[in-house]
């Protein structure tokens, strides 16, 4: 049976109340994020790409044929609501003067830049507006591809309150977590915390894993267990009315195993590596902004 007028009228409202997002680079980040969004219901037609490395051009048509791609940023530009500039800091500059004047076509278009440590100021230096340009700053990470994204945003005061709600919408489509942060700077941080903060728990897997193996398990039973139990105690950090130092004694008995693994931690200085880390991250966000942002 076909469609009635009605339920035709409602789907044509719906698709042309949802934003068109193109994104300018199709790699990792602009991956999980346009994966994410796509298996959140956004229509495929109206989630766009450019991507000039024919290879991973290729990859991207291949595993999410629904989606637009193009070699060219160009032809994905045009009529975009949203756009999300997803290159590596270091090509950013070149590529808001080559786009300079589709990016800056219709007043509306809201511009959110993901890349690490380039600041708005630096952007629109650098994309010479003779208008005020809605943008926005997003830190993102990679479980977005699962819906299990943790957000940072921050906003400048031109854009309005609406936009800043779409931007939020859109995030959350792939976010459990969005965060808006007040002073841009902060977006370092986030940086520092959840933008590069998959890969730590990575490697504390990896090396959770390596340790099981020597302590006797298989590599599957090894990583089962391992990511079981980060799992586990995500879920009950997220769900318990006890803060995560509570959770941890709660594990730790006197005189037991927890106790030897845990002063075996702190005797190795397990919080002042983390502290490293996460700070190492965010001065070079700031590094990335002083090298780059100079041009
Ligand atoms: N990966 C992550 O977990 C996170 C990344 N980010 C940020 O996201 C941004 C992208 O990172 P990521 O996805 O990892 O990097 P990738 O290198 O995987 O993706 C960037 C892509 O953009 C392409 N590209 C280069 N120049 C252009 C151009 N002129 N037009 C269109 N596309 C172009 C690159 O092609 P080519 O390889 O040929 O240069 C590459 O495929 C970075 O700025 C990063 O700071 C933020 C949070 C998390
Ligand atoms: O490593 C990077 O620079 C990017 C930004 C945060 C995660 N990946």
């Amino acid at each position: 049976m076909g469609l009635t007028g009605e339920r035709l009228q409602a789907i044509q409202s719906h698709l042309t109340s949802v934003p068109t997002i193109s994104f300018i680079g199709g790699g990792n980040m602009a991956e999980a994020i346009l994966a994410g969004l796509h298996a959140s219901g956004h229509p495929g037609a109206k989630l766009k790409y450019s991507e000039p490395f024919q290879q991973r051009r290729d990859y991207m048509e291949s595993k999410y044929p629904e989606l637009v791609g193009s070699a060219d940023s160009e032809p994905v530009l045009r009529g975009a609501d949203v756009v999300v500039l997803a290159v590596k800091p270091q090509v950013l500059r070149q590529v808001l003067i080559d786009n300079r004047s589709a990016l800056l076509q219709n007043p509306n278009t809201m511009i959110i830049s993901i890349a690490a440590g380039i600041t708005i100021k630096d952007m629109l230096k650098w994309l010479n507006p003779d208008q005020p340009v809605n943008m926005v700053r997003c830190m993102p990470n990679t479980p977005s591809l699962l819906g299990e994204g943790a957000f940072g945003l921050y906003a400048t005061d031109v854009v309005s309150e609406q936009q800043c709600q779409m931007a939020e919408n859109i995030m959350r489509a792939v976010a459990k977590e969005v965060v808006w942060v007040k002073d841009e700077s902060l977006i370092d941080s986030v940086t520092g915390i959840s933008g590069s903060g998959p890969a730590y728990f990575f490697l504390i897997m990896e090396a959770m894993q390596n340790a099981g193996m020597e302590a006797g398990l298989s590599a599957e039973d090894a990583k089962a267990l391992t990511l079981q139990t980060c799992l586990g105690a995500t879920r009950m950090a997220q769900t318990s009315e006890d803060d995560l130092a509570t959770l941890r004694r709660k594990v730790t008995s006197p005189k037991g195993t927890t106790e030897a693994a845990i002063n075996s931690m702190e005797s190795n200085q397990i919080r002042d590596i983390m502290k490293q880390a996460v700070f190492a991250a965010l001065h070079r966000g700031q590094e990335l902004s002083r090298e780059l942002g100079r041009d």
